[in-house]
């Protein structure tokens, strides 16, 4: 599809994590387009390299002439009125503004550039961030003699806006950004923020509300992300005393990494519509307090996230293999340590809420539906199955995979019968399938039933966990880390990178502090007789 062109480290500068207990730190190095992780004794280096693309090739020829199609079918200049054509309104266009559904107004046409921005040559990142808006001031700014629709398929092609009201929606949406600017200026100090709710409502605060609901939206009833957060408030913990705690390591290691904390960033995507630094904010909080972060397929810095990774890197199988093959080769070429897989969402969503602040999609035609339904959306696939495994084993290389959105226990063990390296217990943060059981719910049962299989292979619970203790039931029972979306996109939405590296050390304090209480001064002294669960009634 496109040809690889340079590696760069992230920003032109090595990002290096260093380990609390190593006495030397190493650099990842970029050496002749491939980026070396070296590790030293106890610390680990991550360099997070991203991608700069040459202009693809066949966009020079094909699509060009594609283009060309485009500037006869659809000429700007004309009133589709005139034709018996409706204009696209500026609220349909707004609807499309993420990584994975964007589209964008240029010289009053709309194009859908969903797969074209991770392609753009000069950054996914400035499309993403304008997707849902016009962008022909900047697109001219940037390419005076060229036209968009010149490297998109003809298909890209939406149809046309009103000039009037892309104007005026260009200038209430230049309004609001101005606003949001001044009132995260006007935030009190980052080091105010005392827990992750305290931060979640901070940036609830002054986010536009469609950005607030994108991050805080559940499936349908919210069932599974409410039951996220009372599962953890089912148990309560039985500490020792009088033990020497003086001197506590709460060290682990996440996807086979090298981790200070038992926490890593759960993928989630669009950290760009909460700040204009988006993933790098995460990227650098996590680099600098030393935690993992698992870099989501969907992230809106494509070029420095998704081309290229963190140390790990989440895919999807999506319906297109070729692009999953393609992330994926370009993660192991360039030394990604750990996939996750993720597979609770081989279809699309129910987020309600996020739809009535969109507008609605559905078609309101009458009639009855029959037959089979399918789904050709980009990130999901309904075909999706075990045998796929063997393929993704094969492009991997030996990388550990790790599935993210297990539930069943029987699905763990099948987990273990194709040799992946663990399972993430997780109900997608309760944005999939509504009325999932939660992660930490998934880990009591295994723990019940089977608690060999926590040893077997690692387990890890995402969704709903905002304390330290929490973190410390979840190890306790077996877990081998636990992972955070929501509290990594507030934190940096609010205070960018200040708010990640904030958020990591509320979480560092509240562990050491739990485990001092609890008598242990090492995650392996956790065990599940420290851990009593209230027993659910049935009436
Ligand atoms: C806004 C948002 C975007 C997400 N995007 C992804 C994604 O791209 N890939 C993925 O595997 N999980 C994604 N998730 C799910 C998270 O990885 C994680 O499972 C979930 O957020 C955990 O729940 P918590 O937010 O309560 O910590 C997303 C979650 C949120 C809130």
């Amino acid at each position: 599809m496109f040809r690889r062109a340079v590696f760069r480290t992230l920003r032109g500068s090595e990002t290096v994590i260093r380990h609390p207990s190593s006495a030397s730190h190493s650099r990842g190095m970029n050496h002749g387009g491939r980026l070396l992780l070296t590790m030293s004794a106890g610390g680990v280096i991550l360099g997070t390299t991203y991608l700069h693309m040459q202009w693809p090739v066949h966009l020079d020829g094909e699509l060009r002439k594609q283009g060309d199609q485009h500037r006869d079918l659809h000429d700007g200049g004309r009133d589709p009125k005139a034709s018996g054509e409706e204009y696209i309104t500026m609220q349909e266009v707004g609807r499309h503004n993420l990584a994975h559904d964007a589209w964008v107004v240029v010289e009053g046409k709309v194009f859908d550039v969903t797969k074209f921005h991770m392609h753009h040559p000069g950054g996914s990142q400035v499309i993403v961030a304008n997707a849902g808006r016009d962008m022909t001031e900047l697109f001219k700014s940037i390419h005076p003699p060229k036209t968009l629709e010149s490297n998109l398929p003809p298909e890209s092609f939406k149809g046309l806006v009103n000039a009037t009201a892309a104007a005026a929606s260009l200038e209430a949406y230049r309004a609001e950004q101005e606003r949001v600017e001044r009132e995260r200026d006007a935030l009190p100090d980052v080091e105010t923020m005392l827990g992750l709710d305290e931060m979640q409502e901070t940036a609830e605060s002054f986010l536009s509300p469609r950005v607030a609901d994108y991050y805080r939206s559940s499936s349908l009833d919210g069932i599974s992300t409410s039951d996220n957060r009372s599962s953890f408030r089912k148990c309560r913990l039985l500490p020792r005393v009088m033990r020497d705690v003086s001197a506590v390591s709460p060290q682990t290691t996440i996807f086979g990494v090298p981790s200070a904390l038992p926490i890593y960033v759960s993928p989630a995507s669009n950290a760009l519509l909460g700040h204009p630094d988006g993933e790098l904010n995460i990227t650098r909080g996590a680099a600098k307090t030393g935690i993992v972060q698992g870099i989501s397929a969907a992230a809106s810095m494509n070029e420095e996230m998704n081309g290229n990774m963190g140390m790990v890197y989440q895919v999807y199988l999506e319906y297109d293999r070729s692009r999953t093959e393609e992330r994926v080769r370009e993660a192991v070429e360039g030394g990604v340590q750990a996939l996750i897989l993720t597979v609770d969402s081989n279809v699309g969503d129910h987020r309600q809420s996020t739809e009535k602040l969109k507008g609605t999609r559905g078609s309101a035609e009458p009639g009855i539906k029959m037959g089979s339904f399918t789904d050709t959306s980009q990130y999901h696939d309904a075909r999706q199955n075990w045998d796929d495994l063997a393929w993704l084993k094969g492009l991997a290389q030996g990388v550990p995979i790790y599935l993210k959105g297990v539930c069943h226990i029987d699905d763990v063990r099948i987990a273990k019968e194709y040799g992946l390296a663990g399972c993430i217990l997780s109900n997608h943060g309760g944005r999939q399938l509504d009325r999932a059981r939660t992660g930490f719910d998934s880990l009591r049962g295994i723990h019940a039933e089977d608690p060999q299989l926590l040893k077997d292979l690692e387990i890890y619970v995402d969704g709903g966990c905002r304390r330290g203790s929490e973190v410390l039931q979840a190890i306790a029972l077996g877990a081998r880390g636990v992972g955070s979306g929501r509290p990594f996109l507030w934190a940096q939405a609010a205070y960018g990178e200040k708010g990640v590296i904030r958020a990591v050390r509320i979480m560092e304090s509240e562990i050491v502090t739990a485990m001092r209480l609890l008598g242990v001064t090492r995650l392996d002294q956790l065990h599940p007789g420290m851990v009593e669960c209230l027993q659910e009634v049935w009436k």
